[in-house]
């Protein structure tokens, strides 16, 4: 029986770990995790995140070929393939602070990998990595070898949050990089037998090593640079008065162009689009290509812009001041259908609006106020090492309430800010929110879930991002 070892039981590992295991079962399939309490609740009812679809996949398999260990040594010692989907946090400090990918924690595991080997490994990329990280990775596994022979792969995910299942069951393509010598292909067809099982041949994509690792970060500055696109339009439109959802169909109707990924919003979030691009800018400047790293620069620039731009829109429409004023945050993800907060622009957000003596009321169905008390308190890029790494105990933000309904977040507040798009804020009582609510009551749609024509009949002031503004709202202009 073909065994896999995992190291890293996150949202990438668990996830494609619990699909490989359902679709191939004749493999045996063990995650294995540093953080005790990450293993502990994938060995239980409560998954540790929250994903539609994956306590089926993990329920049906679990105890059968897939299981979940602290045993780290043990289990890659028995593998035949270990995938490694580590955390590669932003560095936050010495060389490339700030933009480079901090590779502690991976190279921790390949020189973990090399110790307790006894046999022959196929070594895969799972992490998102600098292009070019397969070669250092080589050079600790073969210093450390005792004459064992690892091959390494590169093996990007190209999973979205929300929609994981989904796209592991049914991906665009499986991309699967190797050397380009016939061992290097042996161990390609080896992984490529095992997606087999359920990707068709043909989607199933093969290349070197750095062509695969520069395609993940390529594909997500592409997918970013489309949202960024399009939020830089949206100013334009209310400057203008055109509709950015009018704007965007027509530009997206080109097929050429496509229609995907063009919804205007407060901004992207989620663990990988900021931190990948910083990666590809800082790979840039360091190959001497200035000009290219400034361009892709841009695309966080103008996400940056974005979430400040929605701050300042507040604050100017209710006279210039948020101070002692309660303002309900309706989502606090990073999108909907997660309870995932890394990167999510509520973040900025409600710092903006706390810096402005906001009081904020925030609900959000899958986020718990533990989360969302440290999200506020935690500095950049904290967030992304392994959680057991983290403060314990950050001081609490004391203008910060976190309810668990949407009316409570809304009761006599001055204005309602949506960050997340959840369906269920599409379905709301609106019109008891705005008898419960200060008056004028504001509502400011980051994600254009609402609307506006029907919120505006009720008697609310409506912000709807790149849409025609408000007589009120263009009497109070903002300064981006
Ligand atoms: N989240 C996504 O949607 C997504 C999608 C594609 C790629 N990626 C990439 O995949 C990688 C992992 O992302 P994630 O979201 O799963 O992160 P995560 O933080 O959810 O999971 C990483 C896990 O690795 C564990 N870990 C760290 N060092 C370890 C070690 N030496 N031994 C054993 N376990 C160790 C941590 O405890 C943590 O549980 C990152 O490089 C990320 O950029 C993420
Ligand atoms: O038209 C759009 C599409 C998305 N977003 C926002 O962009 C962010 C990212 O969304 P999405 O890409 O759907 O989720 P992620 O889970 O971050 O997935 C991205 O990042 C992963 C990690 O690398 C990749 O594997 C995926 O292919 C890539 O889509 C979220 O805040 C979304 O709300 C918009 O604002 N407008």
């Amino acid at each position: 029986m073909v065994k896999i070892c995992c190291i890293g039981a996150g949202y990438v590992g668990g996830p494609t770990m619990a699909v490989i295991a359902l679709k191939c079962p004749t493999i045996e399939v063990v995650v294995v995790d540093i953080a005790v309490s990450r293993i502990n609740a994938w060995n239980s009812d409560q998954l540790p995140i929250y994903e539609p679809g994956l306590d089926g996949v993990v329920k049906e398999c679990r105890g059968r070929n897939l299981f979940f260990s602290t045993d780290v040594e043990k289990h890659v010692s028995e593998a035949d393939i270990v995938f490694v989907s580590v955390n590669t946090p932003t560095k936050t400090r010495g060389l490339g602070a700030g933009k480079a990918a901090d590779l502690t924690y991976w190279e921790s595991a390949a020189r973990m990998i090399a110790d307790v080997s006894k046999s022959d490994k196929i070594v895969v990329e799972k992490s998102t990595v600098p292009v070019k990280t397969a070669e250092a990775i080589e050079k600790i596994l073969t210093h450390n070898s005792k004459g064992i022979k690892f091959q390494i792969l590169s093996n990007p995910e190209f999973l979205a949050e929300g929609t994981a299942i989904k796209d592991l069951f049914n991906p665009d393509r499986v991309l699967i990089g190797g050397r380009e010598t016939p061992e290097g292909q042996k161990a390609i067809n080896k992984l490529k037998s095992v997606y087999a099982h359920w990707v068709p041949e043909n989607r199933i994509l093969t290349t070197n090593l750095w062509s695969a690792e520069l395609s993940k970060l390529a594909a997500n500055a592409f997918l970013a640079q489309r949202i960024s696109s399009v939020n830089a339009i949206s100013a334009l439109c209310e400057a203008t008065g055109a509709d950015v959802a009018q704007v965007a169909y027509s530009v997206g109707t080109d097929s050429r162009i496509g229609p995907k990924f063009l919804n205007a919003s407060v901004g992207f979030g989620g663990s990988c689009f900021q931190k990948d691009i910083l990666n590809l800018v800082y790979i840039c400047e360091c190959n001497g290509l200035p000009e290219v790293a400034e361009y892709w620069k841009q695309v966080i620039k103008i996400n940056d812009y974005q979430k400040n731009r929605f701050v300042n829109r507040v604050v100017a429409s209710m006279f210039n001041t948020v101070s002692n004023k309660k303002i309900a945050i309706l989502g606090f993800a990073f999108k909907k259908d997660t309870g995932d907060t890394r990167e999510t622009p509520a973040i900025d957000v409600c710092k903006g609006l706390l810096g402005d003596k906001a009081l904020l009321s925030i609900y959000d169905p899958q986020v718990s106020e533990d989360q969302i008390q440290r999200d506020l308190t935690l500095s950049k890029f904290e967030w992304d090492h392994p959680t057991h790494l983290q403060p314990m105990s950050p001081t609490t933000v004391k203008q910060v309430s976190v309810v668990w309904d949407a009316y409570e977040a809304t009761k006599e507040a001055h204005a309602v800010c949506i960050l997340t798009e959840w369906d269920e804020f599409k379905n709301l009582d609106y019109q008891r929110i705005y008898n419960n609510m200060q008056k004028p009551a504001f509502i400011f749609d980051g994600r254009n879930v609402v609307d506006g024509d029907k919120l505006r009949a009720i008697g609310f002031i409506v912000f709807s991002i790149g849409k025609p503004l408000d007589q009120w709202l263009k009497d109070m202009p903002a300064v981006a």
